[in-house]
């Protein structure tokens, strides 16, 4: 089956499929070639959206939990029977390899299985009462009408991990999707409505994201954002929901270090490194910025690390084998050549790539860089592509010192098989999620988000639900004082 019928290029309202005035282009990352044009939303598609979910709110939260979690469990299970025609959009607009653009489908509908249960696990209490005659309840409501912003690395997996839970809880949702990667959030909207999701309850808008951005954040409708991509963005909308004092869960930029002790399992370590840091080309919040190496076992750690690098194979997302495909576009292009120009310019040595791949485009050589120091730029800022930079450390406090030295906190990784070194790094690594002896952390189960400026707020897990629900006390009195 072709991904035709999935392929949309109009905004989802209530509903309808709505063109508009303006249109704007959507590119294969890896020829450059045009997909699509797309109506380009602005802020009277924003309003028009916001008003829909607004108009379905009610209906929706009224449906038994059990109700809302079969839609959600049906729109998963749609996902997976159309996997390969999702999977086949997402590398076309976005560029990551065909395999693990299946792998993030699978990922995406997951996280629609898990909240179709969890939200009938969105339980209340009674408190043992402080007044005669009267009872403590508490329950948990749907905050109502939630703006969600989703960046372009992930056009399925980001969208469902808000999704999922925003309605699970309860809610309707005005999503407006990266302008680079629309098609994949257009296709799960076809599919969301095959499931029986309401019209209404699940609007996408994609296009002027500034407008956009200005009319959800102004709306009192909205009451909660829900915000995935850099830190600069997120502390923008930040600000502009305080004039609403909307609710925000933010899950922003990272820059992950990943320690590898004397006593790591190096072969272990090397598996590890290369998955946490060439996921998606290097384009992933929680890639690896930078290796922390301790002394005693860096040349060996390196030998492996770039045997492994030179094997990684660089290809158009849809070519067979491709484990590495092109960055987004030109400007991440610029910034990977300008983060290596910078390390070189600082000693560091490259072992391996350091050059844009020969295939041209925005294709980049995996590259092994060494010597790196804190005062590179990629020590502070995000690199996200596919650049690995290794520094050398002599003792636990030193890499713990090195680990924590950025505003961001996200995720870290370390190979150590010492458990009162494992205990110890875990709780004093300034982050929200540590992988130890693991290179892949991310997971439907997991409570997953970051402290420092990579945000607040958690996705995932039994923790997801709770940014999507407001706590309600009612004190019930005027009742017989009972046994
Ligand atoms: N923590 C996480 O879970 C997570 C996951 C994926 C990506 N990210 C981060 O996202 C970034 C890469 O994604 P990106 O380039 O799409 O990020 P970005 O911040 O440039 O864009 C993210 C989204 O915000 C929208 N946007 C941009 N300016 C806006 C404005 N003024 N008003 C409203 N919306 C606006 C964009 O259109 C897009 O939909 C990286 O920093 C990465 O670390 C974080
Ligand atoms: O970019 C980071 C996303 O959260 C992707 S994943 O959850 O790590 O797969």
């Amino acid at each position: 089956m072709s991904h035709i019928d999935l392929f949309r290029t109009r905004n989802y309202i209530a509903g309808e499929w709505i063109d508009s005035a303006r249109h704007y282009s959507v590119n294969d990352p890896a020829t450059g070639q045009k997909l699509a044009d797309v109506a380009c939303a602005g802020a009277d598609e924003a309003n028009a959206a916001i008003a829909a979910a607004g108009l379905a709110g009610a209906s929706w939260r009224r449906q038994l939990a059990r109700d809302r979690g079969q839609v959600l469990r049906r729109w998963s299970q749609l996902m997976i029977e159309r996997r390969d025609d999702l999977a086949a959009l997402l590398t076309a607009e976005q560029g990551k390899p065909l395999a693990e653009a299946r792998g993030e489908v699978a990922y995406a509908a997951s996280f629609l299985e898990w909240f179709a249960e969890e939200g009938r696990r969105a339980y209340g209490e009674v408190v043992p009462t402080h007044k005669a005659g009267a009872r403590v309840i508490v329950t948990k409501e749907p905050v109502g009408v939630v703006g969600a912003i989703t960046p372009w690395n992930f056009p399925l997996a980001m969208v469902t991990r808000k999704v999922g839970a925003a309605l699970a809880a309860g809610c309707t949702m005005v999503l407006k999707p990266s302008e680079e990667t629309p098609l994949s959030a257009f296709a799960l909207a076809v599919l969301g409505e095959q499931a029986g999701v309401p019209p209404g309850v699940f609007n996408v808008v994609s296009g002027d994201a500034p407008a956009i951005g200005q009319a959800v954040m102004a709306s009192e409708l909205v009451r909660k954002i829900s915000f995935t991509g850099s830190t600069r963005v997120g502390k923008l909308l930040m600000r502009q929901a305080s004039d609403t004092l909307k609710r925000v869960s933010l899950e922003l930029g990272g820059n992950a270090p990943f320690i590898v002790f004397d006593d790591a399992d190096i072969e272990a370590a090397v598996a590890g490194a290369i998955a946490s840091k060439f996921r998606n080309a290097g384009q992933t919040c929680v890639c690896v910025n930078r290796f922390l190496v301790q002394d005693g076992i860096h040349d060996r750690f390196v030998e492996r690390f770039a045997e492994a690098i030179r094997a990684l194979k660089v290809a158009p997302g849809d070519a067979a084998g491709s484990e590495i495909g092109p960055l987004i576009n030109a400007a991440a292009l610029a910034k990977v050549e300008r983060h290596v120009a910078d390390a070189k310019g600082l000693g560091a040595r490259v072992v391996v790539g350091g050059q844009p791949h020969a295939l041209g485009g925005t294709f980049y050589q995996p590259t092994l860089l060494t010597e790196a120091s804190p005062a590179m730029q990629f020590a502070q800022e995000e690199t996200f592509g596919p650049i690995a930079a290794c520094f050398r450390f002599r003792t636990d406090d030193e890499a713990i010192a090195l680990a924590n030295d950025t505003p961001f906190g996200l995720s870290a990784y370390f190979y150590s098989r010492d458990l009162a070194r494992v205990w110890d790094v875990s709780e004093r690594l300034q982050v929200g999620m540590v992988g130890v002896n693991e290179g892949l952390i991310s997971t439907e189960v997991a409570p997953f988000g970051g402290v420092k400026e990579s945000g607040m707020g958690r996705e995932g897990s039994s923790h997801g639900l709770d940014d999507y629900l407001n706590l309600k006390y009612v004190l019930l009195g005027g009742l017989r004082n009972g046994a």
